[in-house]
């Protein structure tokens, strides 16, 4: 990850007209990736949900929240955004 970046210097440009090509490939696989875990990871929670709900135990847990929000808020202000938009799409149609 990462291997293929130029050295940066502050009076160069960031980066040449093909170096930009390559690295927009690198956001287009990065975003296939990052769509596929928050698609497994919405999945693998919702299946949580539904399995602890159907045993009567509470849909959320809010110590595990907390840990998730703690683990985005490295982000700062929008990794806790981030955060709390994953608990929400892992709550599925009855989150909202
Ligand atoms: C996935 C779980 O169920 C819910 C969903 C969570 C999540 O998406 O991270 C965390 C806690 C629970 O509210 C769990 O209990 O681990």
């Amino acid at each position: 990850m990462g291997d293929a970046l130029p050295p940066q210097h502050d009076t160069d440009l960031p980066a040449s007209e093909a170096e930009i090509e390559e690295l927009r490939k690198e956001i287009d696989r990065l975003d296939a990736e990052i769509l596929a875990a928050v698609k497994r990871r919405s999945e693998v929670s919702q299946i949580i949900g539904r399995t602890r709900m159907a045993s009567g135990g509470p849909r959320l847990v809010h110590n595990r929240e907390m840990k998730v929000l703690e683990r985005f808020s490295e982000l700062g202000q929008e990794g806790h955004t981030l955060a709390m938009l994953l608990l929400r799409l892992g709550r599925g149609p009855l989150g909202r």
